[in-house]
């Protein structure tokens, strides 16, 4: 521990963010061969249809969705903004929040198409594919703000930016094992996004199988915790929350494109009790 309080590892975690490139990293791992809609065992028809599932079958409910560590993509709540009345989206990087923002407002600059992603979430949710209009319509108008977030301190977000009773269901992807320097502050941090959200509600949780490092932009080498099925659920165990499923993806080779070490990606829904 450093005499400010915060661990080292920590420290130089946020260091190696400072090169991160949103447009960079959406490329590498948000459009083809990871993002092929045509492809039944494309990564992200997969992560979609965990989350359409987990959104809508029946458990999970409540005012506020908020998604931890969003990064530049808004994949993760193309479902739950159907379900919540609000969402907030949240990242540690100004660059990331500007990224989202730049969508919200739609007077251009994004690097990233969305459109694919909302026609196959229409089509998920049994409507017309032409219909992502409406879809995109009903994001601009949950999503009420992007605001900051810290994994590491035991408050992620600022007093005040959620109810007192917390959010009614957390989503969170890539986020943890990407921000933490170990198995134990990626424990720790479980902890504290945990006292974001209230008793009884869920957690949607996808990451990482077996990744040591990702490229956050051209040659920005981020290290990441490699995490097996064993320490997600004993982390889980460990922080109080009651495991509902865990589903895992196995990369095909040809997914495996250069840009990280993954070797699979897991779902899981959680539930604190
Ligand atoms: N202290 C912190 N608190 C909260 N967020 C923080 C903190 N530090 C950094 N962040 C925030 O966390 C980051 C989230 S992006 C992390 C990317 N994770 C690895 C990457 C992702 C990916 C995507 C897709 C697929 N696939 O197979 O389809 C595989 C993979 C594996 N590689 C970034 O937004 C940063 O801004």
């Amino acid at each position: 521990m450093e005499e400010n309080g915060k661990d080292s590892g920590v420290v130089a975690m946020a260091a190696c963010y400072q090169g991160f490139d949103p447009a960079a990293y959406l490329q590498y791992n948000y459009t083809p061969p990871r993002a092929d809609f045509e492809r039944t065992d494309s990564i992200v028809p997969w992560k979609l249809a965990c989350l359409h599932r987990a959104f809508t079958e029946g458990d999970v409910s409540g005012e506020l969705l908020v998604d931890i560590g969003s990064g530049p993509t808004l994949y993760q709540v193309l479902s739950g903004c159907e379900v919540f009345k609000k969402v907030l989206l949240t990242d540690f990087l100004e660059v990331n929040r500007q990224e989202l923002r730049r969508w919200l407002q739609d007077e251009g600059g994004c690097n990233m198409d969305w459109t694919p992603y909302l026609q196959h979430v229409c089509k998920l949710e049994g409507r017309r594919p032409s219909e992502w209009t409406e879809k995109a319509a009903k994001l601009r108008q949950v999503i009420t703000d992007v605001l900051p977030v810290d994994i590491h301190l035991p408050q992620p977000m600022a007093s005040g930016a959620l109810p007192s009773a917390g959010a009614d269901c957390l989503v969170s992807c890539f986020c943890l094992e990407a921000a933490s320097p170990d198995l134990a502050a990626f424990t720790k941090a479980l902890g504290h996004i945990k006292r974001l959200l209230r008793p009884g509600g869920h957690l949607l949780l996808i990451g990482a199988l077996g990744e040591s490092y990702y490229f956050g932009g051209p040659g920005v080498k981020i290290p990441v915790v490699p995490l097996n099925e064993e320490q997600v659920c004993a982390s889980l165990k460990e922080t109080g929350f009651t495991l509902i499923r865990l589903e895992v993806y196995t990369l095909p080779q040809d997914m495996r494109v250069g840009v990280d070490d993954v070797t699979g990606v897991f779902f899981v829904k959680a539930k604190k009790e």
